[in-house]
């Protein structure tokens, strides 16, 4: 009888202090599945045209604000050692950069992405941006935006996507210069360029 209380008690411990590890986890997963589920299904299309394998080797995937179990080296400031240590490292509005790590770095809908590769530098926590990043917030962008230059920015740039003033607040005018964005990075020896990809089609969720 004490032993099955005592159990149940070790169930409730364990369960209560990896569930917000679990979470984490689940939520990566559940981004992942998704992530690939698109990515399947537009190669399907593109393989009914071109009839042609992508090279998956090549494949590269990269979370979008997440948080993961990293082995850390910093400088304790109380006792001024070094320490390694497995520590759980958020990046928000950034993204992994550790030496020869590849990573994608997207702009807009209209200016594409960049593939690139960690340098590992310690400066920035072995982390790159995750995009252009936002020039101004949605609520901003809604407000102030014009829907007819927005359309005639998509018009100029012979992307292929849907022209919907709900997406507004994804106007490429609400990013920053990715091209800036990167070469402050490059710059800073944060990452290097290992591909440009421009934009033929955009399929936004709304
Ligand atoms: N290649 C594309 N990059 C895009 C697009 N929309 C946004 N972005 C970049 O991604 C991040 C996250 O954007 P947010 O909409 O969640 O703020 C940001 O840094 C943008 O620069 C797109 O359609 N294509
Ligand atoms: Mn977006």
């Amino acid at each position: 009888m004490y032993l099955c209380v005592y159990l149940i008690f070790i169930f409730i411990f364990i369960f209560v202090s990896s569930y917000k590890y679990v979470c984490v986890f689940v939520g990566r997963e559940y981004a992942y599945l998704n992530r690939e589920f698109m990515l399947k299904a537009m190669v399907s299309c593109v393989q009914d045209v071109l009839k042609k394998e992508p090279d998956w080797n090549t494949f590269v995937t990269v979370h979008h604000n997440y948080c993961t179990c990293e082995s850390c080296r910093y400088k304790d400031n109380r006792t001024g050692q070094w320490r390694e240590e497995e520590l759980w490292v958020t990046r928000k509005g950034a993204t992994s950069a550790k030496k020869d790590e590849y990573g994608i770095i997207p702009g807009s809908m209209a200016t594409g992405s960049f593939i690139v590769k960690g340098l590992g530098n310690d400066m920035s926590w072995h982390s790159c941006s995750h995009g252009a990043g936002r020039r101004m917030g949605r609520k901003q962008a809604a407000g102030i935006l014009s829907t007819k230059e927005f359309f005639n920015q998509l018009d100029a740039s012979g992307v292929v996507c849907d022209r919907d003033e709900r997406l507004i607040d994804e106007s490429p005018l609400a990013y920053k210069d990715l091209n800036e964005v990167i070469r402050h990075q490059t710059n800073a020896s944060i990452i290097k360029i290992e591909h440009r990809l421009l934009p033929l089609v955009n399929v936004k969720g709304f």
